[in-house]
């Protein structure tokens, strides 16, 4: 029997609140999509999300206040949505919210994520679970990423190797190969480092289509020294976030380095960067013949789309909408099959792809 769920992502591109409402039927693993919504973070609030990326001062105040205006923007962003999808709270069996990650540290055992689901489960009338990632922390996992249960349960298919890979603020792949057990991790920066540089030198939040990058040329040694990160070498399970990948990194790339480069080579040098390390990864898994199915907001930059279809010449690179799920929901539509496998007491973890000692069912209920 189908029952509906939504999903709620808010991502470490701190971009908006992606909401999507699915029917989810575990009998025959299908997902409809019936409708969805983004909600730009107000800057305030993504000022506010970002500084509690890092250390600071009065952290535990100012996440609790951070946490709340999120729920609330959340809670507004579902009764929207309900509204236009002609639906009522008492249709939805759960929320999945995802929250706002504000510190990932899997080697420290914890994996935090923000937004006030008691808060949000109130505002709404509809149960909320949340808290997904701690639960295969404590089982020694990464706690991410999780995707990659939710395309192996949506898209595998018994006789075609298929790559999905979601290029967001990070970049993760999940392999499914026909006979062999799913494989997924964190190939390392998405859009974040991009983003960052962007913002800084053009005072745009992203480079729209890559075409600032596709103005640039790639600095060989710059690009060397980034690759030579101990992260990209190491094999999964591994996940990463703001933590290690972010612009001080970069900055100490940079300062390393004998001339000024030109601010647009810089950029083509990180596009450059991301496209690698996916193929790398995918190569890695030897998925030459097989098809690249990507999500999140870099299927949208059509230079960087370009330059992985050149770097995996064997391979067809296409977005997820090739195999009808639309590319910028399909994050939110995994945290409503979470919360829907939750619900039901099954696992959401895979072991192999996060590390955890076995299957788990992942997050917190908080009851309608
Ligand atoms: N038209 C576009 N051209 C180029 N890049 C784009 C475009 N639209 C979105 N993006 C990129 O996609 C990003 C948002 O992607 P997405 O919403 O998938 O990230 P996220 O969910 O926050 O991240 P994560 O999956 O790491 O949690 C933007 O910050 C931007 O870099
Ligand atoms: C800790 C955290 O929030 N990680 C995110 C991030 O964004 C992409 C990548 O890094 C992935 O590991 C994860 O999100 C997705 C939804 C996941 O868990 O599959």
């Amino acid at each position: 029997m189908p029952s509906l769920h939504v999903g709620i992502m808010s991502g470490t591109s701190l971009d908006g609140i992606d909401i999507a409402v699915a029917s989810l039927d575990s009998d025959h693993r299908s997902a409809e999509l019936l409708g969805a919504i983004c909600l730009p973070l107000p800057p305030e609030l993504k000022t506010q999300l970002l500084d509690l990326c890092q250390p600071g001062t009065d952290e535990v105040r100012r996440a609790a206040a951070a946490g709340q205006a999120w729920a609330r923007l959340a809670a507004e962003g579902v009764a929207t949505l309900l509204m236009r999808c002609n639906l009522q709270a008492a249709d939805i069996l759960t929320i999945g919210s995802h929250g706002q990650t504000i510190r990932h540290h899997p080697e420290l055992g914890f994996s935090l994520q923000i937004g006030a689901p008691a808060l949000l489960a109130e505002l709404t009338g509809i149960t909320v679970i949340t808290d997904f990632r701690s639960r295969d922390v404590a089982a020694g996992g990464q706690g991410a990423p999780l995707v990659p249960a939710f395309h192996d349960w949506l898209l595998s298919d018994p006789n075609a190797t298929r790559v999905l890979v979601n290029i967001g603020g990070f970049a993760n792949l999940t392999i499914l190969q026909p006979g062999l057990s799913v494989t997924g991790f964190d190939s390392g920066p998405g859009n974040v480092l991009m983003d960052a540089w962007c913002a800084l030198h053009t005072g745009r939040a992203f480079d729209a289509g890559g075409a600032w990058a596709s103005r640039g040329r790639p600095i060989p040694p710059l690009l060397a020294s980034m690759l030579a990160d101990p992260y990209f070498s190491k094999t999964g399970p591994k996940s990463t976030g703001r933590e290690y990948f972010n612009q001080a990194w970069l900055k100490a790339r940079l300062q390393g380095f004998p001339f000024q480069p030109e601010a647009v080579d810089v950029q083509a040098t990180l596009l450059e960067l991301t496209a690698q390390t996916i193929a790398a990864a995918a190569n890695e898994h030897n998925v030459a013949g097989g098809d690249l199915f990507i999500c999140g907001g870099g299927a949208r930059n059509d230079y960087l789309m370009l330059r992985l279809q050149q770097l995996l010449s064997d391979a067809s690179v296409r977005s997820t909408e090739a195999l009808g799920v639309d590319p910028d929901w399909m994050e939110a539509m995994a945290f409503a099959w979470l919360a829907s496998r939750c619900i039901s007491g099954r696992p959401g973890n895979l072991p192999a792809v996060t590390g955890a000692r076995g299957p788990r069912v992942l997050g917190a209920i908080y009851q309608a």
